[in-house]
């Protein structure tokens, strides 16, 4: 049991409170694996071995990004056992960690998925590198970006200033755009946005509150949190509609389409932690993905731990066939050697 049922993980210990990770360590207990909490300030090697790694460093890999270097060391040493150890389940890898927190990049790659056909999309977005208004005036425009859009900051997680965005109207307001970020074009979807928490191959979503409709108009920039807007428990000013949007009928969620979103999101990041957020366009009825997050809250998924354990445990059972199938193959190519040594 030693080596190959044994699980590391780290979270902060926000994280791990706010989740009520005793429930999943006494889970574990029952299924007969190990779990212990790494320690990221000792070597690693001495803390192994494990066949699973299990994580949230999130916060920690956007102060790397950010250049500090306590969080770079420990990133780098991270990285450094993996490479050592091939075998490790880690979930989820830390360059598709990185890859989804770059909010540029984590649009793009959901714009490379083709779920278009299905009537999902994620809204016209560009990257706004500079406070030159004439170039950024460009960039949406060549990106077919249309006002009222969001700016967003470049980097989607690990910090409070990650969160901290607005909403710009028309042109004469372009200089509130925080350079550099990334700018999406406004879906109006009356205010309600769902969640789509996606552990493996399970997922489940929740209602949860957002923003009121907005158009273009000659009115002042909008600066928001993020969490203000679409946590649980939310009052936000900006999430109530107006008299005139109060009769448009809501629509409700089609679960198919969700399932097709959260499978095909799970496969592109090769990622099985994750949470996306999705508006139903008010005008067209499509499915609009505005965020994806790494390893979310999962605020209200039935059987959390359960759904979590069955996730490893058929990683596990995959690597264990794999490495079965490379040992049994290896027969045949032996058989084949020692047939060609002995003519
Ligand atoms: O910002 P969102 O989309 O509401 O999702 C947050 C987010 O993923 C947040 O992570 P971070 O950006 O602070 O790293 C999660 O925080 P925790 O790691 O403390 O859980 C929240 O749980 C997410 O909220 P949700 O689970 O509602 O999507
Ligand atoms: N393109 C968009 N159109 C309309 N509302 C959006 C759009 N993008 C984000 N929102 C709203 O803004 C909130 C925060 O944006 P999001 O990209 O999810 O940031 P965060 O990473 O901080 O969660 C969402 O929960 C949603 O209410
Ligand atoms: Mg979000």
């Amino acid at each position: 049991m030693y080596s190959s049922n044994r699980i590391a993980y780290w979270m902060s210990d926000k994280k791990l409170q706010k989740i009520n990770w005793k429930e999943f360590e006494k889970i574990c207990i029952k299924y007969n694996f190990e779990i212990f909490k790494l320690d990221l300030n000792k070597s690693l090697e001495s803390q192994g071995p494990f066949n699973v790694f299990l994580h949230k460093l999130t916060d920690i890999i956007a102060l790397e990004n950010q250049g500090d270097p306590k969080s770079s060391h420990i990133i780098k040493a991270v990285e450094c056992y993996i490479s050592e150890h091939p075998s490790i389940i880690v979930i989820d890898p830390i360059p598709n960690v990185r890859r989804l927190l770059a909010r540029y990049q984590c649009y793009s790659i959901i714009h490379a998925t083709g779920l278009h056909k299905y009537g999902i999309f994620t809204p016209n977005f560009c990257e706004i590198t500079s406070y030159d208004k004439e170039k950024t005036i460009q960039q949406l425009k060549d990106a077919n970006v249309r006002y009222p859009f969001i700016c967003k900051p470049l980097l989607g997680h690990g910090s409070k200033k990650a969160h901290e965005m607005c909403i710009i109207f028309n042109e004469k307001y372009l200089k509130d755009c925080r350079a550099p970020c990334v700018a999406q074009t406004f879906i109006n979807h009356n205010a309600i946005l769902y969640k789509i928490f996606v552990i493996g191959q399970q997922f489940y979503f929740v209602e949860r509150p957002s923003l009121k409709n907005f158009y273009e108009s000659d009115r002042k920039t909008i600066c928001f949190a993020s969490s203000d807007i679409s946590r649980a428990n939310s009052q936000s000013s900006l999430s109530v509609l107006d008299p005139e949007d109060i009769s448009v009928q809501e629509i409700k969620p089609n679960p198919k389409i969700l399932q097709k979103i959260a499978e095909t999101l799970r496969l592109a990041f090769e990622m099985d932690l994750i949470g996306i957020d999705v508006v139903i366009e008010n005008s067209t009825g499509k499915y609009g993905i505005v965020d994806v997050n790494a390893y979310p809250g999962y605020d209200g998924f039935p059987n959390l731990y359960d759904a979590l354990l069955q996730c490893i445990i058929s990683k596990v059972n995959n690597k264990n066939q794999i490495t079965d199938c490379m040992i049994s193959n290896d027969n045949p190519s032996n058989i084949v050697l020692n047939h060609l040594n002995n003519t």
